[in-house]
């Protein structure tokens, strides 16, 4: 078992360093440009890497609590030396992301709930939300690809009811994975669905759902109104459900995503997030700003389009595979 578990640790951790490649190389390039001739941390340098980190999507708010810390280290130790400035910055990053990503968590895992009132197992319901585009149909198959794996029974719930494309392709990813799939005709009552989807995994004893939900943002209200009622009628089948609330975030769009998370996090209480993309984009730091800003934590990461890219988010991994 622990064989596997270390070939698989080893994979995960190659794809980690293939996904972050772009963004190690963006950032430590202007880092090196930011001390260059300089062997002492001063305002300078302090003020250059300001620069690179607000230039790497960390956002500014973080930035400039980074800034203050090794601001007050340096003024705590007197003379800091460049050569120190990868180790510190590595510090007060982990130290940021610790906050909101308590656990260190390296497997998809879903909590066991109390059965219901009628002896019947309670399924954990994921509801999962973001604008299109972002990769959350993806997300969600990967999720069930991944929870599968492990034994568990998933149903899929299609309530993007928006889109016509938006229900074929989560059927091809309940196809792909071999998960069954609740729908209806497009245009309908995302709610109806949702309750739907509750009744036959419940019906099914089914351990997993998930739920995907239009994304659609031009109308905040309405999206509010819409996540509301589809929580509200879901309540009448499992108590307390969604358990999570997941927010998907295109990493690779930047400032963007703060934007999405801003807004999302306004219409609904959005419990945990992925951010996807990160492969192939130079705005990875992305990941420590939301993930500090919004104090929400990042649970998963896409670190590419195959099914096994997905990957659940440990700060460790990550800013190990950050300043490696
Ligand atoms: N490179 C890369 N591509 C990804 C990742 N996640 C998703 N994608 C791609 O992003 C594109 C959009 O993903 P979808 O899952 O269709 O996005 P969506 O948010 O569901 O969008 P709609 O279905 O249009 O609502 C697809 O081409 C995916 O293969 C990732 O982590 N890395």
């Amino acid at each position: 078992m622990s064989f596997f578990k270390n070939i698989f640790s080893k994979e995960k951790k190659e794809t980690l360093d293939k996904g972050l490649e772009k963004s190690k190389e963006s950032f430590f390039g202007k880092l090196s440009k930011a001390v260059a001739g300089k062997s002492k941390v001063d305002d300078d340098v302090l003020d250059n890497l300001e620069e690179v980190l607000v230039a790497s999507d960390v956002g500014v708010n973080t930035t400039l609590k980074i800034i203050t810390r090794i601001e007050e280290r340096v003024a705590q130790d007197k003379y800091v030396g460049t050569d120190e400035l990868n180790t510190i910055l590595r510090e007060e990053i982990a130290g940021l992301l610790s906050e909101t990503n308590k656990g260190n968590e390296t497997e998809f895992t879903i909590p066991t709930l109390p059965k219901t009132s009628e002896g019947k197992k309670t399924p954990y319901v994921l509801m999962v939300v973001g604008v299109n585009g972002v990769g959350k149909t993806t997300t969600i198959g990967k999720l069930a690809s991944q929870f599968k794996k492990q034994g568990l029974k998933v149903v899929l719930g299609a309530a993007d009811t928006f889109r016509a494309a938006a229900i074929d392709q989560l059927q091809v990813w309940a196809d792909r994975t071999g998960v069954p799939i609740i729908r209806q005709e497009m245009g309908s009552d995302p709610a109806s669905v949702a309750f739907d989807t509750l009744t036959s995994a419940v019906k099914q004893d089914a351990d997993v759902v998930i739920i995907d939900t239009a994304g659609r943002l031009h109308n905040k209200v309405n999206l509010m109104n819409e996540l509301t009622k589809i929580k509200r009628v879901m309540q009448k089948v499992v108590d307390n459900s969604p358990h999570d609330v997941l927010l998907v975030l295109d990493g690779s769009t930047g400032q963007n995503a703060f934007e999405q998370a801003k807004q999302f996090t306004l219409a609904t209480e959005v419990t945990s997030l992925a951010v996807t993309k990160l492969d192939g984009t130079a705005k990875g730091g992305v990941v420590i700003g939301i993930s500090d800003q919004f104090k929400i934590p990042v649970k998963y990461i896409g670190v590419g389009e195959g099914i096994d890219d997905l990957q659940v988010f440990n700060k460790v991994e990550f800013v190990d595979s950050f300043f490696k």
